[in-house]
């Protein structure tokens, strides 16, 4: 008789990782696909080694702002190191013998649908009474004449690189432009960044956006704004020459493709399971991440949020289904992290969404320094702002936004608080520890008061 597993998991990057590991602990028969590494993006080219050789240049810029300490000389050799032991030397056997330990049937291979509960891989069939695609994405590299004669790199090149260049030109202008601008600026490499609309973080509030310019230009880097690569060339010395849209040339070393990515459903061949993909090729699926019977999705191959916390997210939500356990997705007051020197934290809505939703929102915005003890402590020259956005009716917190250091912590309170719908007059009850950023949060609901009184 033929085998027929509980599930089948297609890609092992963090979102399928947890379906497989919920499903094993449940001691469910479990197959999983991998046509690459175990851990998939986050684990060996993306988040992993992009945080860990970031944490160099913000631990500098933080002494640079500290009495009494000062910037230490940062090692590229060691820095790379670590950033290479911290994403497995890309040597993902310790992950296949856990998992083959625990029972489940490993398949090092390009997966494709080939029916309802049926999935090929190396010339078999696996049959399952479920099939979860959890593929990822691929990056977006835009086209443009000459793009094959210059070095081009994406973010593996980049998050990978042995030698440092001397000089780069990033396109794009969102999380991987900015942490990648800051990564490399960081080490002394000349960054210019070509954004193609007029600011940076386009979907984030406009104070975030020029708060981040601005700390981009303070280490140096140059931020060109309605700006993009209209064709390149090889240039003398073996530079690449970019002509920009906008007129004019830049030499640089090497161009970096920062410009989004796309799901990697393509070859998959959902249909055959009764699946569809949106325009942009994302599975679609449900509040259960459910996209027909017996499949389902989840991580960034449904296009809702790509992070590797909704990914995981995503992850408990469809192995508790499979396990029985009734859950419904919410994305309500989910943070999102651009880890640069400081850190740009925001959660929920801005302004512009609100209002799409038709929402009476207001905004409150708080300069760390006028309001709070913390940041003082912290650096000689303090900065550092945050912002929150309030339902005026619903009198709850719908936003918030901070650009200050260790935000990617501290914007938590805000995504509790959304997550929660807790009332304004809970929140202004709340007592923070003296000194910190948190108390922000107060100033902030203060002024709403006093300004607004809401
Ligand atoms: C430079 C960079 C930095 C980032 N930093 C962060 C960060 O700090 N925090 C954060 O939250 N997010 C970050 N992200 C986003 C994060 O990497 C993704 O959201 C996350 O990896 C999504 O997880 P996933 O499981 O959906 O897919 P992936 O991690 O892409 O994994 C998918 C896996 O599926 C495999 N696969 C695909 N198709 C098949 C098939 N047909 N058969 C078999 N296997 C297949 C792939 O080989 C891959 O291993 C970053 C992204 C980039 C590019
Ligand atoms: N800290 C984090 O959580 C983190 C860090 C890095 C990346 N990520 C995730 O990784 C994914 C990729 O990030 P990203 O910043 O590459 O993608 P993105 O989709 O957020 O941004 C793409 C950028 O490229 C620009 N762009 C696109 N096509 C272009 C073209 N033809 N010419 C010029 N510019 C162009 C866009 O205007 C935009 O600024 C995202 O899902 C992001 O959320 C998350």
């Amino acid at each position: 008789m033929e085998k027929v597993f509980d599930a089948a998991i297609i890609g092992m990057g963090p979102g399928g990782e947890v379906v497989a590991d919920r499903l094993l602990t449940a001691g469910k028969k479990v197959v999983i696909f991998e046509a690459e590494l175990i851990g998939g993006e986050c684990a060996y080219w993306a988040c992993v080694p992009s945080k860990t050789i970031l944490r160099g240049p913000e631990v500098n810029v933080e002494a640079n702002r500290v009495a009494g300490a000062s910037a230490g000389a940062l090692d590229w050799e060691k820095a790379k190191g670590y950033r290479d032991y911290m994403a497995r030397h890309l040597d993902d056997s310790a992950q296949e013998q856990g998992y083959a330990r625990r029972g489940a049937t490993v398949v090092r291979a390009r997966a494709t649908i080939t029916g309802p509960g049926s999935v090929g891989a190396n010339g078999q069939e696996y049959l399952a009474h479920h099939v979860v695609i959890a593929s990822g994405t691929e990056p977006f590299i835009p086209e443009f004449p000459g793009v094959g004669e210059i070095t081009a790199w994406g973010t593996r090149e980049v998050y990978t690189l042995k030698t440092l260049p001397r000089s780069v030109a990033i396109v794009g202008g969102s999380a991987v432009a900015l942490e990648t601008a800051f990564f490399l600026a960081g080490f002394g490499v000349e960054v210019t960044v070509l954004n193609r609309s007029a600011r940076l973080l386009g979907r984030e509030e406009p104070e975030v956006s020029a708060l981040a310019e601005e700390y981009l230009r303070e280490l140096g880097v140059k931020v060109l704004t309605n700006s993009s690569v209209a064709s390149g060339r090889r240039g003398g010395g073996g530079s690449s020459v970019l002509v920009l849209v906008e007129g004019g040339e830049i030499a640089v070393d090497a161009l970096v493709f920062a410009t989004g990515r796309t799901p990697r459903t393509h070859g998959l061949d959902v249909a055959r399971a009764g699946a569809t993909l949106d325009g942009r090729g994302n599975v679609r699926v449900d509040e259960h991440c459910w996209a027909e019977e017996g499949l389902w999705a989840v991580g960034d191959a449904t296009g809702i949020m790509p992070f590797t916390h909704v990914a995981k997210y995503q992850g408990s939500i469809v192995a508790d289904s499979i396990l029985g356990r009734d859950r419904t997705a919410s994305y309500d007051g989910i943070p999102r992290v651009v880890f640069s020197s400081p850190e740009i934290a925001a959660v929920g809505l801005t302004r512009e969404a609100a209002e799409e939703r038709g929402i009476d929102a207001v905004a409150v915005r708080v300069n760390l320094p006028e309001a709070i003890v913390k940041p003082w402590t912290h650096e000689q020259a303090p900065r550092g702002d945050m912002g929150i956005l309030v339902d005026r009716h619903q009198r709850m917190l719908i936003g918030a936004w901070a650009i200050a250091p260790q935000a990617s912590e501290w914007i938590h309170q805000a995504s509790m608080a959304i997550r929660g719908r807790v009332p304004l007059k809970v929140l202004r009850d709340m007592v923070p520890q003296f000194p910190s950023y948190s108390e922000a949060y107060l100033v902030a609901l203060e002024k709403l008061l006093t300004d607004e009184g809401i």
